[in-house]
């Protein structure tokens, strides 16, 4: 599956002994575009991503990657590159070393080890253990595994973390390149502050709940800025401020 690959989910929910996590939940990621899923911590977010890579079986609803469920796909690596999770890789293990493994598993040609060192910037840091590598470092590791098979779509959960400035600017620019050639890239932050700048469009969660989904263009034309949406529409939010306030 290529280029023009969509997320579709719709009606999503899990709830976790009595706690509704996901309620209801659904959005589009489209190709060509970078699609931010905000949400303050415990909204749902990673709970959502995790159903939509079938790492989470739902209580209803469907997410679905060109129309088909994550674990029906035939080739889930080569159609989707994911990062839920830091790099899992064993602390002993070169860069390298990781990346092929990854590589063989997922039936991917080894001359893709240097390709995403490259575009992730850790060519260098290719024969260093793991173990070495700082949080930054880990992170495109991460980034450079979900790469591996050419993926038309990136998930991503929260892959600003552990990034300096620098870092997040870098991550910004790779995401919006990646998107430009009519790739999706569906990333999840609680952090404003780190979707104001690169995403085209946005899914605003709360409580288990798509509060606002929409373009960044149509919140802007409606004269609101990002920070204002996100404070009325996460309640959660607010609460927190009226907490600090108080
Ligand atoms: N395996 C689980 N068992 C029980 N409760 C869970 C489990 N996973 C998530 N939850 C609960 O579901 C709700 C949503 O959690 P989730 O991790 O999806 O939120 P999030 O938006 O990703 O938060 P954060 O920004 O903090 O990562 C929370 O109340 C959380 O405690």
């Amino acid at each position: 599956m290529r280029n023009g690959t969509a997320i579709e989910v719709t009606g999503l929910a899990k709830c976790f002994g009595g706690v509704d996590a996901v309620r209801d939940v659904g959005f589009v990621a489209r190709p060509g575009r970078v699609t931010g899923f905000l949400g303050p911590n415990g909204a749902g977010k990673s709970t959502t991503l995790r159903m939509l890579l079938g790492l989470t079986r739902s209580d209803a609803g469907a997410a679905l990657i060109g129309g088909i469920r994550y674990r029906d796909l035939a080739d889930p690596t080569g159609t989707v590159g994911a990062v839920l999770d830091i790099a899992a890789a064993h602390p002993t293990m070169t860069a390298r070393g990781h990346l092929r493994s990854c590589c063989a598993l997922g039936g991917h040609r080894t001359e893709r080890v240097a390709r995403v060192a490259e575009l992730t910037g850790i060519s260098e840091y290719l024969d260093r253990r793991v173990g070495t590598f700082s949080t930054g470092m880990r992170q495109r590791l991460s980034l450079a595994t979900a790469l591996l098979g050419d993926p038309a779509v990136l998930v991503l959960d929260e892959p600003s973390n552990g990034l300096d400035p620098a870092g997040i600017v870098w991550l910004r620019t790779f995401l919006r390149e990646f998107a430009s050639g009519g790739r999706t890239v569906l990333l999840s932050s609680h952090l404003l502050t780190e979707l104001q700048h690169g995403v085209d469009d946005l899914v605003l969660i709360d409580r288990g709940r798509v509060t606002w989904a929409g373009s960044l263009a149509e919140l802007t034309e409606r004269g609101m800025s990002l920070e204002q949406a996100f404070l009325e529409l996460t309640s959660a939010a607010a609460s927190d401020i009226e907490g600090a306030r108080a």
